[in-house]
């Protein structure tokens, strides 16, 4: 079942077009990752879709529709009821996913309280349920500041926050850019449990082929605002057909390694 269908989407900034005929689906439960070079319109395409485009960048023609709806006309409203309940969103900069001065536990609550009926203690329990999922300390993390968590907890956190609410899609922009290596392959192995678990669809950005060869079911390969190729992983890693895609696989020289948990230093 098809749960996003992005068709035809034209952005432009000032008239400079960044997105070209952008075109692709999700399947609901589908790993869908997309690759390409700094600047070619993964983010602005992701930010789309949860309707943060930064100002004055204006969506030209085309429709995303979630769940068979048009979702370009919402409004900022109908976007704030979307985002975090069925669409939700894991950033490079797990710093900013927080505000600094307010604990991990409180931000979980005003979350859930702005989306669910639910008790204070029901509220409580959810959050704590959501950080014992991505292995982390619940209790400690629940009562911590942001400033008193590590990177890779901290992202873990924002993990949890995400999926708290049991989105339909989650979307992950370089998730494990800021991280090392270990913790790269934990953080990426406690989003696919997840998925599998709940069943969600990741819309997945990366700069690592490797991460893209291991986890994804579907690749789209993005180049200065276009789509220029998409297939199964299969078809994206062993037989691409488009000459930048070719270019991509040639300058990843040490795939295999991630294939085989080796931790890359
Ligand atoms: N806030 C903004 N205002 C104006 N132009 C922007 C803004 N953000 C991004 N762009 C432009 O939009 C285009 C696509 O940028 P985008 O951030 O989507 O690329 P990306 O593929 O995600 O790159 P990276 O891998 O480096 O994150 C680029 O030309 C970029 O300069």
């Amino acid at each position: 079942m098809t749960l996003l269908s992005v068709r035809k989407l034209n952005i432009a900034f000032h008239n400079k077009p960044i997105l070209k005929n952008v075109d692709f689906n999700i399947r609901q439960g589908e790993w869908f990752t997309l690759i390409g070079e700094s600047g070619s319109g993964k983010s602005i395409t992701a930010s789309a879709i949860g309707g943060l485009l930064p100002g004055e960048m204006i969506i030209t023609s085309g429709s995303i529709c979630f769940e068979d709806k048009d979702i370009t006309m919402l409004s900022n409203k109908e976007f704030r009821k979307l985002r975090g309940k069925e669409i939700s969103f894991v950033f490079q900069d797990y710093q900013s996913s927080f505000t600094p001065f307010i604990k991990i536990g409180k931000q979980m609550d005003e979350m859930i309280q702005a989306h669910c009926q639910l008790t204070k203690e029901e509220r409580r329990e959810k959050a704590l349920e959501a950080l014992e999922e991505v292995q982390l300390p619940a209790e400690r993390v629940y009562d911590s500041y942001p400033f008193q968590l590590s990177g890779g907890q901290l992202q873990r956190a924002s993990i949890a926050m995400a999926m708290m609410l049991k989105p339909k899609l989650l979307i992950a922009d370089e998730p494990t850019t800021a991280l090392d290596s270990i913790t790269t392959i934990h953080v990426l192995e406690i989003m696919a449990n997840m998925k599998k678990k709940m069943n969600c669809s990741i819309l997945f950005i990366t700069h690592d082929i490797r991460q893209a060869k291991k986890y994804s079911n579907t690749i789209g390969v993005m180049k200065q605002g276009e789509i220029v190729e998409i297939g199964t992983k299969e078809t994206i890693m062993y037989h691409p057909s488009h000459p930048y895609t070719k270019l991509l696989l040639n300058a990843a020289p040490t795939i295999r390694r991630l294939d085989q948990n080796i931790v890359l230093q």
